[in-house]
């Protein structure tokens, strides 16, 4: 007879969310007054997430994406990306670390003019004095649907596929994560739902999706959205419709 031992399969290691806040404090202070922009924000940011965050004016969203982003330093509490607490990082290693880890898409696409797309995509990489990898060039093209029109200059590109580009540069490093500053705000309702279904089908495809917008359109398109009010996240709904995302934010206006 023979014996069989039973061995426990090794459990695969639990990856660090993208971006985790742990106790997030921000506060402004001048001579005359202290402003609470963020007031301890605990919050995980699994990867492969797309997550909208909206609040009222002043609610502490920009303040919130800042600081995920290593933008700006909380007063008290830690940020990570993806298990690097970006607190421990010096100055210059904070900035080398950013370019690798994440990447922004603001309302205005910031293309030039005079280039074009392909061009577009490939400049921070140029600017950061880096060897241009064609080819992650053309595939991050691809991957917003563009590859067709990679020598197209902006003017000759419509507003969402200006915002196309836009992703698509900030796609060329292979960030942890995008951070989207309202990508939608500058477009109208049929182009804003072709960024958003974008945006959309990248978190599909494992990328971790940060967004603050106004509109509760694009919000229903995340995984969940998270309500600011005062600097603290008062509220948050999964897989929610429009519907239900305006009536909590018109709540949150009323408070
Ligand atoms: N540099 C600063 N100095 C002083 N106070 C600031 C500064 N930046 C932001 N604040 C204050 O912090 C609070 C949060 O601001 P924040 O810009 O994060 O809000 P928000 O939700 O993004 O607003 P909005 O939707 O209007 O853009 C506000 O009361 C704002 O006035």
């Amino acid at each position: 007879m023979t014996t069989s031992t039973i061995t426990t399969p090794p459990r695969p290691p639990v990856a660090a969310p993208a971006v985790a806040l742990d106790d997030v404090t921000r506060t402004y202070k001048s001579r005359a007054e202290s402003v609470h922009a963020l007031r301890g924000v605990t919050h995980a940011f699994a990867t492969g997430t797309y997550t909208a965050i909206m609040g009222p004016s002043g609610s502490g969203k920009s303040t919130l994406l800042q600081l995920a982003a290593g933008l700006d330093t909380p007063t008290r509490g830690q940020v990570s990306i993806s298990g690097t607490d970006l607190g421990r990082l010096g100055q210059n290693a904070l900035t080398k670390f950013r370019r690798t880890a994440m990447a922004f898409v603001f309302q205005s696409y910031n293309l030039l003019d005079a280039l074009s797309a392909f061009e577009n995509v490939a400049l921070p990489a140029r600017l950061a004095g880096q060897r241009i990898d064609r080819r992650a060039v053309h595939d991050a093209l691809d991957q917003v649907g563009l590859r067709d029109l990679a020598r197209r200059r902006p003017t000759e590109l419509s507003g969402g596929q200006q915002q196309r580009v836009a992703i698509a540069r900030a796609l060329y490093g292979r960030p942890d994560v995008l951070f989207a500053d309202e990508p939608t705000g500058a477009l109208d309702r049929t182009t804003g739902r072709d960024v958003l279904d974008l945006l959309r089908s990248l978190a599909d495809g494992g990328q971790t999706v940060v967004m603050v917008t106004h509109d509760p359109l694009a919000a229903s398109y995340a995984d969940e959205t998270l309500f600011l009010a005062d600097g603290q996240i008062v509220g948050r709904l999964r897989h929610a419709d429009a519907t239900a995302i305006a009536q909590r934010m018109s709540e949150l206006e009323q408070r």
